[in-house]
């Protein structure tokens, strides 16, 4: 385990799922999952269709419908109560500030009548302890400097001309712009961990490939942990460089990128990499066309370096760009 500076990190591990269970109605939909995430490190959970992820990951954030019933534990570092039967309360305090989520669709993460840069601005100064306490002078001043780490944010994250992005209604800016105002706003408070639900599965391919490369650099830059669903294996390549693949709510096999991708082990994992754009296995026959082209050539995500999470590097492996559309393996 490598942590954020490249040091062996603590002991602590950003995210630890135990046993974790969802039910609906009496009937468990995800079952035993067990989740280590250490610092700084990113990994990746994948599996077809209704395998059970997004429901983990809501688990994890606390935000499962009232439908469904948790059990296990979820324990994020920082956080002085599991997540799984915590107060509303507690969650509410405990999302933006240790953990954030980014989904597939921006706008519904976005307020459509607020300017993008204020929503940015008032993660920060809602999140900022005593805030709402100080006289109006200190106030003032906390929101200009509110405003001035929310421009610096849209810069970092590659929105185009801040100042005029930052008066923009979210309707007013492409699908790439918004998801990165959704990550600014899910980044704003350095946040322990970051899920991220099909964050690209939206967007034109050129401009998945960006936002995966600020997805990942800005991540490293803070040490924020990375819990990456997608069903793109190509993209969690990229990204991650541990995984763990989900069947019918059960994780069925873990381990290294490396590792999982190109020597599966569960007869699932085989099937889902025989569906995706990977480049063919040795041992897989060769029946299928791998793909050619790397991010690399973009200057973007997965450009060289080591596939250790935090290792130095933010880049985990080449992408391939070729993509299509999950269909089940089976
Ligand atoms: N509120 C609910 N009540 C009952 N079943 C649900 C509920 N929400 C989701 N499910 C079921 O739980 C299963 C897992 O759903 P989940 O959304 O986690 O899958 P997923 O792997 O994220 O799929 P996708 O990649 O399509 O998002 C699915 O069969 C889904 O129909």
């Amino acid at each position: 385990m490598i942590g954020a500076a490249g040091t062996p990190g603590p002991a602590v591990p950003a995210l630890s799922v135990t046993g974790l269970g969802v039910a609906a109605r009496g009937r468990e939909i995800v079952t035993g999952v067990d989740l280590r995430i250490e610092p700084g490190e990113r990994v990746g959970l994948i599996g077809e269709s209704g395998s059970g992820k997004s429901l983990t990951a809501l688990a994890i954030m606390g935000l499962l419908p009232d439908d469904l019933t948790p059990r296990g534990s979820v324990r994020i570092a920082g956080v002085g109560h599991d997540v799984v039967g915590a107060r509303e309360r507690d969650l509410s305090a405990m999302r933006g500030r240790d953990v954030s989520m980014v989904f597939q669709e921006p706008m519904s993460a976005l307020n459509p009548t607020m300017r993008v840069g204020r929503q940015i601005a008032e993660t920060l100064l809602i999140r900022r302890p005593g805030a709402a306490d100080r006289s109006e002078q200190a106030r003032e001043h906390t929101e200009t400097s509110a405003r001035e780490a929310a421009l610096t944010l849209m810069a970092e994250l590659g929105i185009p001309d801040p100042a005029s992005s930052y008066r923009a209604y979210p309707h007013q800016l492409s699908g790439g712009q918004r998801q990165r105002v959704v990550l600014a706003i899910a980044l704003a408070n350095d946040p322990t961990l970051l899920v991220c639900d099909e964050p690209t599965t939206a967007l034109d391919v050129t401009v998945q490939a960006y936002v995966l490369d600020r997805i990942v650099r800005s991540t490293h830059d803070r040490g924020s942990a990375v819990l990456f669903i997608s069903h793109d294996l190509p993209v969690v390549a990229s990204v991650c460089s541990r995984v763990h693949v989900m069947n019918r709510g059960r994780i069925v096999e873990s381990g290294p990128v490396e590792t999982v991708f190109t020597r599966p082990t569960h007869p699932y994992t085989r099937r889902l990499l025989d569906a995706s754009e990977l480049p063919p296995r040795p041992s897989s026959g060769g029946g299928r066309r791998g793909a050619t082209a790397s991010v690399a050539s973009t200057g973007s995500v997965g450009s060289t370096g080591s596939s250790s999470a935090g290792s130095g590097s933010p880049a985990a492996r080449p992408m391939p760009t070729r993509r299509r559309s999950w269909t089940s393996p089976a």
